[in-house]
């Protein structure tokens, strides 16, 4: 396949070794800091291109999933941070009858902890005494907190336990309320990404962590995603394209 990166610092350079070692080809890296072979993403750049890999910053991501729609280009969207804007892509997505893959995790593993979270969550819904809370850990260039995986680990469990009804991110110069979650983020050094949850009572403390110990698993999970995407219609999540790929 005839790919495109747009981002290209750690997470672009770690697409590209996964994209070259499964055969396909990198034919353009979009990158503004000058390190690829264009500061700027057109349709111009797309005209070859049959699948795209976006790892890159939140600012100006509408525009960029315009571009993408109106080549007809399917694309694969690992950039995290905007969640709010999710529902103006899918409207781009829908017009123009393109196609896209977004995920705040792409590895198989973080996948895989969703799902474990999902179903903790809803094991204590009918028993009070347990808690639960969740703490990130990522390296200090890091630019968006909470980590996106983390606002997906939120969402989960809002999903699946009926007390927590919102979450808070900031220090709380108060006590957390009964129905708030609480997500902590901590940033430095070089860690690829921790994630914790913890469900803790009176009498004991349970722990679910997912460690990346590289950014390995991500790229692998965002090239099989361009991959599944290939031939598709549509606007999808990661958890679309991890229920197709696992077997039932
Ligand atoms: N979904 C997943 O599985 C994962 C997602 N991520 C996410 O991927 C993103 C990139 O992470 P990482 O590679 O570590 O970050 P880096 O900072 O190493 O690289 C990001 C690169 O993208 C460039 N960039 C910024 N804006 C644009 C744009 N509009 N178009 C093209 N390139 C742009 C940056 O340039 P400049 O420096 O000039 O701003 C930079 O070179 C982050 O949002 C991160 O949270 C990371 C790992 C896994
Ligand atoms: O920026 C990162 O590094 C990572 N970002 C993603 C996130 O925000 O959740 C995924 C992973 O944790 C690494």
């Amino acid at each position: 396949m005839k790919t495109v990166i747009v981002g290209y610092g750690s997470m672009g350079h770690e697409i590209e070794a996964v994209l070259l070692g499964r055969g396909h080809e990198v034919i353009c890296r979009v990158d503004p800091a000058g390190n690829g072979d264009a500061r700027e993403l057109s349709t111009e750049i797309l005209k070859e291109a049959e699948g795209v890999i976006e790892f890159a910053l939140p600012g100006g991501i509408l525009d960029n999933i315009r571009v993408y729609s109106e080549a007809s280009v399917p694309v694969v969207i690992g950039t995290t941070g905007w969640d709010k804007l999710r529902p103006q892509a899918a409207e781009i997505v829908r017009q123009y009858g393109s196609a896209l893959l977004w995920g705040n995790n792409f590895s198989l593993g973080a996948n895989l902890f969703f799902d474990l979270v999902s179903r903790a969550a809803a094991l204590i819904n009918g028993i009070e005494e347990y808690d639960i809370m969740v703490n990130e850990y990522h390296h200090k260039r890091k630019k968006d907190s909470p980590s996106g995986t983390a606002l997906t680990i939120a969402e989960k469990i809002l999903q699946n336990l009926d007390r927590k009804k919102s979450i808070q991110t900031e220090t709380l110069n108060r006590a957390i309320r009964d129905d708030e979650l609480h997500v902590g983020s901590v940033r430095g050094g070089a860690i690829p990404g921790i994630h914790q949850v913890t469900l803790d009572s009176e009498a004991d403390s349970i722990e679910i962590i997912h460690t990346a110990r590289n950014r390995k698993g991500f790229a692998l999970g965002a090239v099989r995603g361009v991959e599944w995407l290939s031939g598709k219609t549509g606007f999808f999540s990661v958890d679309d394209f991890i229920r197709d790929i696992l077997p039932s």
